[in-house]
C-alpha cells in the first residue's frame, strides 16, 4: 500500500510473484527523478522486486510501466526482455567481461559511439587510469565503478543498484558512495537503490520504499517516512532521526564550526564541514539529541536553539515511558523523544510553541 502517490510517476507497477514459498505482492508508484531506496529486513523481497523490474524474472501476474512504456502486462502477454528495457543494472558482483579491457567493457553496451559522453562518465567515476586494465586486476571498488560506468553508458532511463557497496571496506565504501552521490547530482537519472544500511540511505535516498514480507509497507519522501510514528519500529535501523536541509552561510574558523540557515531563516551550527557559502547540506538529527524547553535557554551547553511548534505527540507500544513529539520549523519537520515525566512537567501539548535544544547535528551530505 502506498501512502503518497507522486504526481510525476516514473515507475508504476503492480506485481504478484511466488518464487518457492515466498509471496511478493507489491503495488508502487515512484517518481521519475532522484534516488528511491528499497529498504526492509533480510528476505522482505527487495532483490526479488528488483529482478522483476529488470526483467530477470517473470511475474505470475501484474503490470509494469516505466516512463509511460508498458514493459510487463501479463493480461496481454507483454514481456519486454531485459536488454530491451533500457535499464542499467548494477549488482553486488560487478559482472564484467573478463576477456575485455575496462575500455571494452565500458563501450560494450553503448548504443552509438559518443566520445564526449564516454569521457565525461569516465572522469565522473574517476576511472581514466584503468581503461587499459583487465577486470581481474581491479579492486572490488574499482570494478564496481566500471560496472556503474558501463550501465550509465548504455544510456538507461533508470539505474537499478542492488547493494552496490556491500563487501567493500570502510574507505572504499565511502569513496564509492561519494561517486554515486556525484552521479545523482550531475546526471539526471532516477536510481532504484537496494540497501539495508540506514546510514548509506540517509545520505543518498530522496524517497523510501519500506518492504515487509513481500509487500510495500510504506512509500514516500525519506524525511516524511522518518516522521511517521507508526513506522518507528520498522525503521528501527535508522535509529529514529530527522533529516533536514540547510544552507551554508559562513565558517567559524576559530571554533571549527560551520554556520547554517534553515529555510525559515533560523540558524544552526555544526562541526566544520568543508563547504562553500550557498551550498545546501542534508543533516541528520537523532531524536534522542533533541530536548524541549518552554523558552529560550541561557546557560546551556546546547549550541543550537530553535523555535518550533509541536504538531503531534504519541506513545509507542514498545516504549510506554517515552513521548514521541513531532515539531514544525518552517516547512520542515523534526522529531524528539522525551520522557513522559518531563513532558508532563512542562505541560506540553500539540499547538504549543517551544524552544528546541539540539545537541548533535550530523552532516549527511551535500545536496
Ligand atoms: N528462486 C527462488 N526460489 C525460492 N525462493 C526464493 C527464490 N528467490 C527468492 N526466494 C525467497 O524469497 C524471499 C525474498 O528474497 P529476496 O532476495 O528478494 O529478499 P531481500 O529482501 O533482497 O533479502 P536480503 O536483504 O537478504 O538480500 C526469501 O525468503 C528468499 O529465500
Amino acid at each position: 500500500m502506498t501512502d503518497r502517490q507522486p504526481k510525476d510517476a516514473g515507475l508504476r507497477l503492480q506485481l504478484d510473484h511466488r518464487p518457492g514459498d515466498f509471496h511478493l505482492q507489491t503495488a508502487l508508484d515512484l517518481p521519475a527523478h532522484g534516488v528511491t531506496a528499497l529498504f526492509g529486513a533480510s528476505g522482505s523481497g527487495k532483490t526479488s522486486l528488483l529482478r522483476l523490474i529488470a526483467g530477470l524474472d517473470r511475474p505470475d501476474s501484474g503490470t509494469l510501466h516505466i516512463g509511460g512504456d508498458c514493459l510487463v502486462d501479463t493480461g496481454n502477454r507483454t514481456f519486454v526482455p531485459p536488454h530491451k528495457r533500457r535499464l542499467g543494472v548494477v549488482f553486488q558482483e560487478a559482472r564484467l567481461f573478463p576477456h575485455y579491457r575496462v575500455r571494452g567493457n565500458l563501450t560494450y553496451g553503448m548504443p552509438r559511439p559518443d566520445p564526449e559522453r564516454f569521457a565525461s562518465i569516465v572522469s565522473l567515476l574517476g576511472i581514466d587510469h584503468l581503461l587499459d586494465r583487465f577486470p581481474a586486476t581491479l579492486s572490488g571498488g574499482e570494478a564496481r565503478r566500471v560496472a556503474i560506468g558501463r550501465a550509465l553508458l548504455s544510456e538507461p532511463r533508470m539505474l537499478l543498484m542492488d547493494e552496490p557497496l556491500t563487501g567493500l571496506d570502510g574507505p572504499r565504501k565511502q569513496e564509492l558512495l561519494h561517486f554515486i552521490l556525484r552521479l545523482t547530482r550531475e546526471i539526471a537519472i532516477p536510481i532504484l537503490y537496494v540497501s539495508h544500511d540506514p546510514e548509506e540511505l540517509t545520505a543518498i535516498a530522496d524517497h523510501l520504499v519500506l518492504m515487509h514480507e513481500g509487500r510495500v509497507l510504506a512509500s514516500g519522501p525519506l524525511d516524511d517516512l522518518l516522521m511517521r510514528f507508526d513506522l518507528t519500529a520498522e525503521l528501527g535501523g535508522f535509529d529514529a532521526a530527522s533529516v533536514i536541509e540547510a544552507e551554508v552561510v559562513g565558517q567559524d574558523v576559530n571554533y571549527g564550526l560551520t554556520l547554517l540557515t534553515l529555510n525559515d531563516g533560523q540558524h544552526l551550527t555544526i562541526p566544520a564541514v568543508d563547504a562553500a557559502v550557498g551550498e545546501r547540506l542534508r543533516l541528520r538529527i537523532p531524536v534522542r539529541d533533541v530536548a524541549l524547553a518552554l523558552a529560550p535557554h541561557s546557560g546551556s551547553s546546547y549550541r543550537n536553539q530553535l523555535q518550533a511548534t509541536i504538531t503531534d505527540t504519541a506513545v509507542l507500544p514498545d516504549n510506554p515511558t517515552a513521548i514521541e513529539v513531532r515539531l514544525q520549523l518552517g516547512n520542515q519537520s523534526l522529531r524528539a523523544r522525551l520522557t513522559r515525566k518531563s513532558f508532563e512537567e512542562l505541560a506540553l501539548d500539540a499547538g504549543q510553541e517551544v524552544t528546541v535544544l539540539v545537541k548533535t547535528v550530523a552532516f549527511a551530505l551535500r545536496r
